[in-house]
């Protein structure tokens, strides 16, 4: 099969793009995959690091004062991205095209459509995005990850499929060690990170709790965002920071890490959802209250509605409530325990094949 991949701007968007090329790869080797992403994401650095072809648009997304200076520059990137893309596919000749959201898989995925081609789109959250409202209109099939999402489709168009990122991270046998950063390998462990780029009050709050978890019988991983590293070091450059804590940029080989992990504390992002249930790990969630129509906090309830997570609101965040929540769930392994339980029975552990079944069923259809 020959695929285009297209999802930008945040991991949310890219690693379920990956799983899906990974699965796609382990099922027919002959296969050729095209990631078409934009100039300023995540993805620029992340997919070609896999060795996975990849191609650039120049791409941005809409502010939220519709007539302004920018948003008219973000129509004329929006064509301009669309006629580069028409290009590029014409070139590559996919037997598909599918698209996991951010602004670069709109003008792929509407160029695609517009070409006569397979098109098939992933809804990781609950909240339909943007980029995919605009785009179901067009595309042949819809995967989605929460039911909730059905009713914002076309109803003969979608598919549940799962987060494809969880059956990646559940079929992984991990090597991974904490003596490989630093840490003791056998001792209980909380990982803290703000999605895929970090937040801001995640970071000054774990900053500030830094000296209360020093001198904690577990230990903390804190994960501050790649472009955040600097200002959170310089912040701490008088913090005595003790053995038991590390401070990483950034994890690259999550799912290597995540079994290992015993707390995860961060944001509802609807991918980092997906792994925490399809590996049965308990977390205390603090949705972002910056997205789209409030929907991580829609994507942490589904967790908290079946006791595998707690919520914590970013504005009644602060070090005490934090190291406080963390305490508790850390001193209580039984607890731990049923949370991770509650946690798994909602994974869904083959999302990948699922939807690389949609992907096939909207080339089928195509040929009929
Ligand atoms: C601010 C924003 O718009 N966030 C959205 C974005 O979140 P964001 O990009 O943060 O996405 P998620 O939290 O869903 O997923 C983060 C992904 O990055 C990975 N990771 C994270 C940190 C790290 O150091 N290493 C690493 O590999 C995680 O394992 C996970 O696979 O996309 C999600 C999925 O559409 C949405 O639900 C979120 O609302």
């Amino acid at each position: 099969m020959k695929m285009i991949v297209s999802g930008g701007g945040t991991g949310g968007h890219i690693y379920p793009a990956l799983s899906l090329v990974e699965a796609l790869k382990a099922q027919d080797p002959a296969s050729e995959v095209l990631y078409v992403g934009s100039e300023r994401g995540l993805e620029k650095n992340i997919v070609p690091e896999k060795g996975i072809k990849f191609e650039a648009l120049k791409i941005q997304g809409f502010k939220r004062k519709l007539f302004s200076l920018y948003n008219f520059e973000t129509v004329y990137l929006f064509l301009k991205s669309v006629k580069h893309a028409k290009k590029i596919i014409k070139q590559f000749n996919p037997d598909v095209v599918v698209g996991t959201g951010g602004y670069v898989s709109g003008a792929v995925l509407y160029a695609a459509a517009k070409m006569g081609i397979p098109t098939v789109i992933h809804e990781q959250n609950s909240v339909v995005g943007w980029t995919n409202k605009f785009l179901s209109r067009y595309v042949d099939k819809i995967g989605i990850a929460f039911e909730d999402a059905k009713a914002q489709f076309p109803e003969n168009k979608v598919v549940f499929t799962g987060n494809p990122r969880a059956q990646q991270v559940a079929k992984i046998k991990s090597d991974f060690n904490w003596n490989q950063i630093g840490l003791k390998s056998d001792e209980p462990t909380v990982l803290i990170f703000g999605g895929s780029q970090g937040a801001l009050k995640i970071n000054s709050v774990t900053a500030k709790a830094i000296p209360i978890f020093n001198q904690k019988n577990y230990q903390v991983v804190f994960v501050t965002g790649k472009s955040r590293y600097d200002d959170v070091m310089k912040n701490l450059k008088d913090v005595k920071i003790n053995s038991n804590v590390k401070i990483l940029p950034y994890i690259a080989n999550m799912p290597e890490v995540l079994p290992r992990v015993s707390l995860i504390v961060g944001r509802a992002g609807a991918t980092s959802l997906a792994e925490i249930t399809a590996l049965g790990i308990p977390s205390i969630l603090i949705p972002s209250p910056y997205v789209t129509a409030d929907h991580q906090t829609k994507n942490a309830m589904s967790l908290v509605k079946n006791h595998a997570a707690i919520i914590e609101t970013e504005s009644d965040l602060n070090e005490q409530s934090l190291t406080k929540k963390v305490d508790t769930l850390m001193h209580n392994e039984q607890l731990r325990q049923e949370m991770a339980e509650n946690a798994k029975k909602m994974g869904v552990v083959d999302a990948t094949d699922k939807l690389l079944s949609v992907c096939k069923t909207a080339i089928n259809e195509h040929k009929n």
